[in-house]
């Protein structure tokens, strides 16, 4: 005899429907109420075919269950590897175990020791070298295969030669999937999920199962799906974790199923979830469990994994502890943005700046309303502080605008103070930024990815600043030119009967750039004493590179340090197409200093594409002196009248 309890039922009309796994029929059958409490209803189960009662009664929600403690399970090195792009080497594997040991999971998936020697060696080096402080290390597999006994099953023997604590096994809880795909008898899925267990449980393992496709399973045949878990639990699993395989279930209807499944076995068995997101919607279905009692949440960094990914713990984990109060990670949370970040360097994939918590506009402001709110209440366009995930706010400047964001800057920059914001002259000085960002973005400049372009504008408004160089001019030739080898290698004329052979000659493109400019010479930091003239000429393999070299060459006869300086990356926009040649390309320039790891960008927009090169260059290089040798170039706004920058 067993039971099967339901929860409350209340005093409303109360249909209860069984369904009997063999014949999937679902009509009132077989079922005897043996006693009613005031919260719970249960049925007494006679007949062993009987898995499950499921009902329609109209009842509200019940309220969520209060659970303990969430564990996360991080299957990042497993399901995040069967992502497209992704593919770990044993030692990114041993480094991200580490990693997230320290940053406070409870359970890292390293792998499928039966499905490449790699995640065999994974395992093998782990047991030496991974000397994990709080994380369990969980090797994965599945049930043996069909018509074997456990112990003939590789699969399951490498399972328990991995050594780890913990091991899961995918098991078939659809009824259609384990016909049309596994090809077995439903008795025969069932006898392979309760025997490998009992099998692992034997090597004293912590064994988890996750049943695959159980949400649709559930859908097609709840008794079944039922049926495989409860095979699971016969053969000792520690936790059932129900899984959405194919991402296509929607929030209430995994609380639904997961609340019944929590109700079928009581609340002291653990439950898992396992969501992929082909929906979108494997943070919410994760969410969505765990408010119907599952205490364990499968997950992967990133949301990386097969097709559109799996749940993404980056965004699971902070919304568990700062909106529904568990406890996960600790103050460990403040480290998540580095966390997630780093994670896209091991894999080689770019950082999302749309992810929630952690991506770089995760919390970025541009509208000029939710700026100016933001400034006179923090939290108006927030939902949590973004130190608490160890990330940042930031106020764009475009043409969205309003006098907040620059003076959010201005701030920033420490430009301008409070009381000062009352004068009359700055408020006019601070619309005129305004008015000339607005018009410069109508011009086809876009201030949002350079920074160090609205930094050096809002300088040059202002008295106090002297730009450091000036370029008076520049000239740049290109041109394609035939180099002639003289003979051929085979020792040929170069002019074989009025024809030239192709192998005698090759064609190369040469560039030149000439500039001149005008440098604001400093001796140890201080302010400017001299100006000099210089004139520099460079090659390149074309005209930006040209230009960079040369002004390179000239700066840095002056200003030492520029040396460090390097174009990292150059974009490039045509933003009329129909105008074709005559288009307005929008030009950005990001740098970088390798010796103060800084990173800045600059834009620059018009209808020659050299020039609007050479000006983003030039903002470039301002900008690393701006940032070295601050003091050289600005000053109280006394002294600038005096010290006013005329460059011969
Ligand atoms: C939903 C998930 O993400 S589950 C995890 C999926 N991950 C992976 O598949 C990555 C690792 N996989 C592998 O390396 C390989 O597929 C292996 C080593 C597991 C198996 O490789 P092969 O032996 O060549 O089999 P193949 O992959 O072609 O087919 C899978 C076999 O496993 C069987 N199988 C599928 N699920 C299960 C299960 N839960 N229990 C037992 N057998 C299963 C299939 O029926 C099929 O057997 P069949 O060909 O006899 O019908
Ligand atoms: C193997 C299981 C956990 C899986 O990836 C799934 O069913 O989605």
């Amino acid at each position: 005899m067993a039971y099967l309890c339901w929860p409350k039922l209340g005093n409303s009309t109360t249909v209860l429907n069984c369904k009997c796994w063999k014949s999937n029929s679902c009509k009132p059958f077989g079922f005897q109420v043996v006693t009613k409490f005031p919260t719970t209803l249960w049925i007494k189960r006679y007949q062993k075919r009987i898995w499950l009662c499921t009902m329609d009664h109209q009842q509200p929600n019940p309220p969520p269950l209060a659970l303990d403690r969430i564990d996360i399970y991080d299957t990042t090195l497993r399901d995040g590897s069967q992502g497209e792009n992704i593919s770990f080497t044993v030692i990114d594997k041993l480094r991200i175990a580490k990693t997230m040991d320290e940053f406070g999971v409870q359970y890292i998936e390293g792998g499928w020791p039966g499905s490449n020697p790699k995640d065999v060696e994974f395992f093998k080096r782990a047991k030496k070298e991974l000397h994990l402080g709080h994380a369990k290390l969980v090797a994965f597999g599945s049930t043996r295969r069909k018509g074997i006994d456990c112990q003939d099953d590789a699969n399951l023997r490498l399972l328990t030669e991995a050594e780890t604590p913990t091991v899961t096994i995918v098991a078939k809880s659809c009824e259609k999937q384990v016909v049309k795909v596994l090809n077995v008898s439903l008795e025969e899925n069932l006898a392979m999920i309760e025997e490998s267990v009992r099998y692992l449980k034997e090597h004293n393992k912590e064994v988890m199962v996750d049943a695959e496709h159980f949400f649709d399973g559930y859908k097609q045949n709840a008794a079944y799906a039922l049926a495989c878990l409860d095979a699971a639990i016969r053969g000792g699993a520690d936790v059932l974790v129900l899984c959405d395989t194919n991402g296509g279930c929607l929030p209430w209807e995994i609380y639904e199923t997961t609340r019944s499944v929590v109700s079928h076995f009581g609340s002291h068995q653990r439950i898992g979830i396992h969501c992929h997101n082909d929906m979108e919607l494997a943070v919410s279905n994760s969410l969505s469990a765990v408010y119907a009692g599952a205490s364990l949440v499968q997950g992967t960094m990133n949301g990386y994994g097969e097709r559109t990914g799996n749940a993404n713990l980056v965004s699971i984990i902070p919304t568990l502890q700062l909106k529904m109060n568990y406890n996960v990670v600790g103050s460990k949370l403040s480290s998540l943005t580095e966390l997630s970040r780093w994670m896209d360097e091991v894999t080689n994939l770019p950082h999302q700046p749309s992810r929630p918590y952690v991506g770089d506009c995760a919390f970025a402001h541009k509208g000029g309303l939710h700026v100016a709110a933001i400034l006179k209440d923090e939290q108006s366009y927030q939902h949590i502080d973004p130190a608490l995930v160890g990330n940042r706010r930031r106020m764009l400047i475009s043409e969205l605008s309003g006098r907040g964001n620059i003076v959010d800057k201005m701030k920033q920059m420490r430009l301008v103070t409070d009381s000062q914001l009352q004068d009359p002259e700055w408020k006019r000085r601070i619309q005129g930024i305004l008015e000339q960002v607005k018009s410069l973005e109508n011009k086809g400049y876009t201030f949002e990815g350079a920074e160090a372009s609205i930094e050096l504008m809002i300088r040059r408004t202002l008295n106090n600043y002297r730009s450091p160089f000036e370029l008076l001019d520049f000239t740049v030739l290109t041109g394609n030119k035939r180099v002639y080898y003289g003979e051929s290698l085979s020792g040929d004329n170069i002019v074989t009967d009025g024809v030239i052979s192709p192998e005698t000659f090759r064609n190369e493109s040469i560039t030149q750039a000439i500039v001149k400019l005008g440098i604001l010479e400093t001796s140890n930091g201080a302010c400017p004493i001299e100006r000099t003239r210089c004139f520099e000429a460079a090659e390149g393999n074309g005209p930006l590179n040209a230009v960079n070299l040369a002004l390179k060459k000239a700066l840095v006869r002056v200003h030492a340090p520029l040396e460090h300086v390097n174009l990292q990356d150059y974009k490039v926009r045509i933003l009329d197409n129909e105008s074709a040649t005559a288009a307005i390309t929008r030009v950005m320039v990001e740098f970088y200093d390798a010796e103060t790891k800084r990173v800045w960008s600059t834009v620059c927009a018009h209808s020659n594409i050299i020039v609007a090169s050479v000006q983003a260059l030039m903002d470039g290089f301002e900008y690393a002196l701006l940032q070295r040798l601050p003091a050289c170039f600005i000053h109280s706004e006394d002294e600038s009248s005096t010290k006013s920058p005329v460059l011969l």
